[in-house]
């Protein structure tokens, strides 16, 4: 599929002082990617150099496969963009901003009418077409400046944090508006709020110090982290039931989590079953010191225990499905199964809380961008 946008070794110096260095990533129709990164990584300038506002120090951006440096105003009409703070005039009332707009985009002005009445009730401004913009509440505003940048129908959508300062509601509202624009349009976004990646992206990038440090889709994350698959579970067996059948399976290794203190106390009264369940599990399995017999007070009678294991693949591939059909063909309940990766925040934390890279760096080779298919180099 032809690339709606490709941004390539674009860097933006100000006056000595790093803006981004040599990002590289494309993006395909109909995505919806997430950018994020920490105050000052970059995420503003890269927006502004994709829509035409600012000029790389190096680089190219293309929409459609046609530069927007070098062709201006055509290529802008491919672009929408909602910048931090949309720009819109307080005292114009909505349908006049709408119209302003309009004009502006070149939308022919056969048709302005009509894109009007759809943006309207589009972005479900209905009622509010009379109303001064500087009467409009905060989530209003973002609904009318969202309306502003697609009146044009513009192949590319860039929003720049689209939701921040909103309350709960308007949350929601814009991001639900952001799902729905996203079926027609490809959409480029930058958030603070890491589960708004989680919820509406199919693939996001992180930016830190002005340099691409992740580009994934959210199930690449693990992998690109090269984090392996993790699970804790809580199996209705004894420990060397479970170890018996877990043992041969060879996608994960387990590992026996040893019960609280507390709890351990009470059980190794009975030290017996300790040694035995370890003994059976043999080598590979590195079992925990104390079997689980929580929920059999009488352990002499045999009545099955719970185990608490946890899991690590081999690779990052989730193994879940096939770890249940596992247990529960030998008899083995899973009373829980909970997935233990890194999360998008532990990820971001990560990546972003490396020592500050200098300006001398600027003129060096960029970083590697972790990427799940190598390892490294942007996409
Ligand atoms: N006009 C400018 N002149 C000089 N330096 C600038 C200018 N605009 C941005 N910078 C610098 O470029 C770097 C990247 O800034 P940018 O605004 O792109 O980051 P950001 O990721 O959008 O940050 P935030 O999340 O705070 O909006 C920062 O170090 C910033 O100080």
């Amino acid at each position: 599929m032809k690339d709606v946008l490709e941004v390539r070794q674009v860097s933006k110096v100000y006056e000595g002082q790093r803006g981004v260095h040599q990002l590289d990533f494309t993006m395909e129709r109909g995505e919806i990617v997430g950018f994020l990164g920490p105050n000052g990584a970059g995420k503003t300038t890269t927006m502004r150099m994709i829509t035409g506002y600012l000029h790389p120090s190096e680089g190219s951006v293309l929409v459609d496969g046609v530069s927007v440096h070098d062709q201006g105003r055509s290529v802008r009409s491919k672009i929408g963009y909602l910048p931090e703070t949309p720009p819109l005039y307080p005292d114009m009332t909505v349908q006049s901003y709408l119209k302003f707009v309009a004009n502006l985009r070149d939308v022919p002005a056969r048709d302005v009418k009509l894109r009007i009445s759809e943006m309207v009730s589009r972005l479900g401004l209905q009622g509010r077409e009379k109303q001064m913009v500087r009467g409009l509440s905060k989530g209003y505003k973002q609904r009318l400046g969202l309306a502003g940048a697609i009146i044009h129908k513009p192949d590319l959508l860039v929003l720049d944090e689209p939701t921040s300062g909103l309350d709960p509601n308007q949350i929601i509202e814009i991001r639900d508006l952001i799902r729905e624009l996203g079926e027609n349009h490809t959409v480029l976004l930058s958030t603070h709020i890491l589960p708004e990646v989680s919820t509406l992206c199919n693939r996001m990038l992180i930016i830190n110090q002005g340099r691409l440090v992740l580009d994934a889709s959210p199930q690449e994350l693990g992998s690109a982290m090269g984090d392996r698959f993790k699970v804790s579970l809580e199996v209705k067996a004894t420990e060397q039931q479970l170890l018996q059948v877990l043992k041969p399976w060879e996608k994960a290794k387990s590992e026996v989590i040893p019960r609280s203190p507390a709890s351990s106390l009470s059980s190794s009264s009975d030290g017996n079953l300790d040694a035995t369940a370890s003994d059976l599990a043999g080598g590979d399995h590195k079992a925990g010191s104390v079997l689980d017999t929580a929920d059999t007070p009488d352990t002499a009678s045999h009545v099955p225990s719970t185990v608490h294991v946890r899991l690590t693949g081999e690779t990052s591939e989730d193994f879940r499905e096939e770890l249940f059909y596992l247990l529960s063909g030998a008899g083995l309940p899973i009373l829980e199964m909970k997935r233990e990766n890194l999360s998008l925040e532990q990820i971001f934390l990560k990546l972003t809380t490396s020592e500050p890279v200098g300006i001398e760096d600027v003129a060096e080779p960029t970083e590697h961008t972790q990427r799940p298919d190598s390892g490294e180099g942007s996409k």
